[in-house]
């Protein structure tokens, strides 16, 4: 792949369509490139808008010089019904900025979960956006809307270089072995069925920014690292590389999600329902989807919605308080309100399941144990019950300062208490900011000064 050079600098758009919510960020690359990756890029914006699959959909817009710490007004909106409804919606806003020239834009920066066999960043052609389609299968919740914001983005903003940054890429280091399933090969190389791994994008963001406050290099960096968001996984981080990670061949397996099942013993979807094999249109996204009934009830129909009727993890949390107290105090508790602490405990298990199987994995040898995503960087309650959990592999949380994390400026925040011996850290990862960074340095995204 290889793109004309746009320009020595210009404004980068960085899109992150997640499996609930789309994350933008725009940001100014400087003509002058300095050797160090950390300021590269400056924020100009961020617009967020969550709860796409359970809607009305909340829309926030804020400009960086208007204080990137203070949190955005939220404002519901419900004509956004998928993702290209929500760029649309951002576009809209974004002509009514006076201070931005959409045509300074020179490159869009597209977070595409599944790529496949693409481990570098592709300029989107017919034949890499078909590719992509043809993936999309493989990552019913991601692909295609990631591709409905692509094609806004040829229609509303012809001058910009698409470019698509793949979740799947950091992983492609894991040994054979552990990326192998053991199934028959010759049908598992025809067809590519192998662990992928997913959330690379946050990985990546993530070893750079705790092995820099770590003060050590990339290379010689070994994390485990819990992404817990609306979609959650863990990785296994080996000297800078992926050495294992939860998600599989595609991101439905692993640890449970806001609506994902996580992995589960394969022959149980033939026994929920006898349709299983049928095919299911998925027509919420604006980009056909084929996938199985029984795709859609493991990735749409299960996880923290199946189980407690909400998919926000802060609602389970505070339900689940608010019942224990009770029950501390004496009072009864019924079955259907036990539910929140079920689903707390559920997650916690397969957390703590992993973090186990990856100490080992890495021979005890972990610079820190890392939280990140929207649970990871937000709940006190469940980084304090994974770490009390594998206190006896000498790990332990400094309360006060897992308490105030949300007060903390930067992106790493260290809530350890045996700091010498094992970090927790919480590390406010940024997928937009790990594309534009990335493409901010290409040399073959920008003609040289
Ligand atoms: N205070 C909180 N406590 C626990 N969970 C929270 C809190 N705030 C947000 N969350 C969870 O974070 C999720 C969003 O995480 P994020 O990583 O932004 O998701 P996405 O997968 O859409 O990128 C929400 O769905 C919610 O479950
Ligand atoms: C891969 C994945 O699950 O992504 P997200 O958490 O953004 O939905
Ligand atoms: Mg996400």
């Amino acid at each position: 792949m290889s793109a004309e050079p746009a320009a020595k600098h210009g404004l980068i758009l960085a899109v992150n369509a997640g499996s609930s919510s789309l994350k933008i960020s725009l940001f100014k690359k400087d003509g002058a490139s300095p050797e160090s990756p950390h300021d590269i890029v400056d924020l100009l914006l961020t617009s967020t808008i969550t709860n796409i699959s359970q809607p009305p959909a909340s829309f926030s817009f804020s400009l960086a010089s208007h204080g990137q710490g203070r949190e955005a007004k939220k404002e519901p909106v419900k004509e956004i019904k998928d993702h290209a409804s929500a760029f649309q919606h951002f576009l809209n806003y974004l002509k009514r900025e006076a201070s931005i020239d959409r045509s300074e834009i020179v490159h869009i920066c597209h977070r595409v979960v599944h790529g496949g066999d693409y481990f570098e960043p592709v300029i989107i052609t017919d034949e890499s956006y078909h590719y992509i389609e043809r993936l999309s299968d493989l990552a019913p919740l991601h692909n295609g809307g990631a591709l409905s914001v692509m094609k806004a983005c040829i229609a509303e903003l012809p001058n910009a270089n698409s470019i698509a940054y793949f979740d799947t890429s950091f992983h492609r280091t894991m040994p054979q072995h552990i990326a192998m399933y053991a199934i028959r090969q010759d049908v598992a190389k025809k067809r590519g069925l192998k662990k992928y791994g997913f959330h690379g994008l946050s990985y990546a963001y993530i070893l750079r920014a705790v092995s820099s406050f770590l003060e050590k290099e990339p290379s010689q960096t070994s994390l485990i690292v819990m992404h817990l968001g609306s979609g959650a996984s863990m990785c296994a981080i080996k000297n800078g590389k992926s050495l294992d990670t939860t998600m599989g061949l595609t991101p439905v397996s692993g640890l449970p999600g806001a609506t994902r099942s996580g992995a589960i013993d394969p022959s149980l979807i033939f026994h929920y329902t006898n349709r299983a094999g049928r095919i299911s249109h998925d027509r919420s996204m604006a980009v056909d989807v084929h996938v199985t009934q029984a795709e859609e009830i493991l990735n749409k129909r299960s996880g923290w919605a199946a189980l407690t009727g909400t998919t926000d993890f802060g609602t389970i949390v505070k339900e689940m308080k608010a019942v224990e107290a009770r029950r501390a105090a004496g009072e009864e508790v019924n079955e259907e309100e036990g539910k929140w602490k079920i689903a707390f405990d559920l997650f916690l298990d397969r957390i703590v399941g992993y973090l186990g199987a990856y100490y080992v994995k890495l021979g005890g040898e972990v610079d820190a144990l890392v939280f990140a995503g929207g649970i990871g960087e937000k709940s006190v309650e469940l980084r304090e019950a994974v770490v009390e959990s594998v206190r006896c592999l000498g790990f332990a949380l400094d309360e006060k300062a897992n308490q105030e994390v949300d007060s903390r400026d930067g992106a790493v925040v260290d809530v350890g208490k045996l700091k010498e011996l094992r970090r927790v850290l919480v590390c406010r990862t940024d997928e937009q900011l790990e594309m534009a960074k990335e493409c901010a340095m290409n040399p073959q995204f920008w003609q040289q000064e």
